[in-house]
């Protein structure tokens, strides 16, 4: 195994279940990521905007990747374990069998993922009602979040699903769950996805306001009545049953979880900037954004006391650091957007035929070749005469507009490399403006953010990371753990083990800051009088 120091002493275990994949990490502790295994997972779209998974799947793949990372070293020296995941609803019935979530009836198809969109009906008459939990979540509640995709199932798989549900968790409390046995759901859960208050818990005249009268009657039992902070010891430790499945000793603490942003967010946000005459050095963390890029990408940013943004998610108390206020702006598909303009593209072939023949990735051999084709000038000018309008599933952060749709405009009727290149850059470009328009509504509202800390698995791309310096004017830094969100999973687990006192327990270690380079964004009097 990779760079093992027997010596350390204590290991802990991180899970990270993205969209596409479920990755698991050993870290010591300092931190220090030690071994890395992943692991991709089935996703289904049976109707247009209908996006499923499966909870056995996912488990199993959590143990694939588990059992890996332990390899050849002492299971005795491992102390914690802890688990993030994507906000997706998982349905179980009252024995925890999986209940189908689709018209099909097929029960291994039991999770609504967080992207997915079938609950716009509902999510219009929630907002309707202007409750006030709805100022709790940027003032418009959206059809990614758990209230509307329960009212979908109460009113359209009535039989099937609704009436026999048992448990209703956000996938980071399943996994919880299904290690320990404990129902116990993360406050971070249910604050940012589910309407629960940190200070007040649930309120009951929401879910009474919006038809889902029968959650309270039961007390909340099916989604939640003991909520307990991420990094808490839950139960006692890891089951026979699970440990068994993961590869790991019974009995090892395990802890309330977080969803994946927020784990990315705990990871990176603390960096030690000392030494690199960042704006941020000596200042309070509340001048820090940290943005988790993946299949989507979530800006964190936090305050001291509540801050209200119109259109971004929270302010959530204690949500992600502890006694600090949250707000959560994001793109809804970042990743997937740009994964889905390359490759539907008529070069797209061409383009994989070449970037295998130089063993590079695809994105390595876009950017090359973008250096290739913009000669002499800065590569942001490739694309004064192409725009990309980004919201293809909506907009998530400002606008708060699940019915917008994505633009191209200025295509040509040539569809070759080069083309493929600046749509690409195009794509890129939009998407940082799309960051800029999140930090100026947090600004407007009261954030003063001076540096942008950034992870994920778009991290991976300069270009992307570039374009965010340029078009943000702000200095992006990353850490020297790619992986920064395991790297918060493991630090769960080591808060469960006792070993850290506290989640914000580790500094992370900062690897590069990216300044922004003047004269190298894209033309940007063209790009917004395209999109005005
Ligand atoms: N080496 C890489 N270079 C460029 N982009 C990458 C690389 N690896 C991943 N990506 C991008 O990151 C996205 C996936 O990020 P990841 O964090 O793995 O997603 P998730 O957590 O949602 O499963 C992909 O859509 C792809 O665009
Ligand atoms: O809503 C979110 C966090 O609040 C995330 O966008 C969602 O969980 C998906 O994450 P990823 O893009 O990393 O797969």
């Amino acid at each position: 195994m990779p760079g093992r120091d027997q010596e350390l002493g204590s290991y802990y275990v991180g899970v990270d279940v993205g969209t596409g994949s479920v990755r698991a990490a050993l870290v010591d502790q300092r931190g220090i990521l030690l071994a890395f295994a992943d692991q991709p997972i089935n996703q289904w779209e049976p109707q247009f905007n209908h996006h499923e998974q499966s909870s056995e799947d996912i488990w199993v793949a959590c143990c694939i990747v588990t059992k890996k990372v332990v390899q050849g070293i002492d299971l005795n020296q491992i102390r914690g374990l802890g688990f993030d995941a994507t906000c997706s609803l998982v349905v179980l019935d009252k024995q925890f069998h999986p209940l189908p979530v689709n018209h099909e009836g097929d029960s291994h198809r039991n999770i609504i993922m967080w992207l997915d969109h079938r609950a716009v009906n509902q999510v219009h008459r929630i907002n309707e009602t202007k409750h006030s939990v709805l100022q709790y979540v940027g003032g418009v509640m959206s059809v990614e979040m758990q209230a509307p995709k329960l009212l979908w199932l109460k009113e359209n798989l009535r039989e099937t699903c609704w009436d026999k549900a048992g448990h209703f968790f956000d996938l980071p409390d399943f996994l919880s769950w299904k290690a320990t046995g404990v129902t116990a759901r993360s406050l971070c859960s249910l604050v940012c996805k589910w309407t629960y208050s940190a200070e007040k818990g649930w309120d009951d005249s929401f879910w009474k306001m919006v038809g889902l009268e029968d959650l309270v009657a039961d007390n909340y039992s099916k989604i939640g009545n003991q909520v307990l902070p991420p990094g808490t010891s839950l139960g006692n430790g890891l089951t026979p049953e699970a440990a068994k499945d993961l590869g790991l000793p019974a009995g090892i603490a395990v802890a309330a979880s977080l969803i994946d942003a927020h784990a990315g967010g705990l990871g990176v946000i603390g960096a030690d900037v000392r030494g690199h005459g960042l704006a941020c050095e000596g200042q309070p963390v509340t001048s820090r954004l940290a943005i988790i890029c993946g299949t989507s990408s979530c800006h964190m940013g936090i305050s001291k006391n509540p801050i209200f943004v119109p259109g971004v998610w929270g302010p959530y108390f204690s949500a992600m650091v502890p006694g600090f206020w949250l707000n959560e702006g994001g793109q809804s598909v970042t990743g997937k957007l740009i994964d889905h303009m390359v490759q539907g593209h008529a070069a797209f072939p061409e383009l994989q035929a070449k970037a295998t023949a130089r063993c590079q990735s695809i994105y390595a051999y876009l950017n090359s070749h973008l250096d290739l084709i913009k000669k002499t000038q800065p590569v942001g000018f490739l694309t004064v005469d192409l725009h990309v309008w980004p919201d293809f599933h909506g907009n998530r952060s400002p606008l708060a507009d699940l019915t917008l749709k994505g633009m191209v405009t200025g295509l040509k009727l040539s569809q070759d490399l080069d083309d493929l290149a600046i749509l690409y850059l195009a794509t890129v470009q939009a998407i940082a403006f799309g960051t800029r328009l999140i930090i100026e509504a947090m600004e407007s509202a009261g954030h003063s953010i001076s540096t942008l800390f950034l992870c994920g698995g778009l991290g991976k791309n300069p270009l992307f990371v570039q374009m965010h310096a340029d078009i943000t004017g702000m200095p992006v830094v990353l850490s020297q753990e790619v992986e920064s969100v395991l790297v918060g999973a493991a630090i769960l687990g080591a808060c469960a083990s006792g070993d850290f006192a506290s989640v914000q327990d580790k500094l992370s270690a900062l690897t590069a800051v990216i300044y922004p380079q003047g004269g190298n964004g894209k033309n940007e009097q063209s790009w917004e009088s395209c999109v005005s």
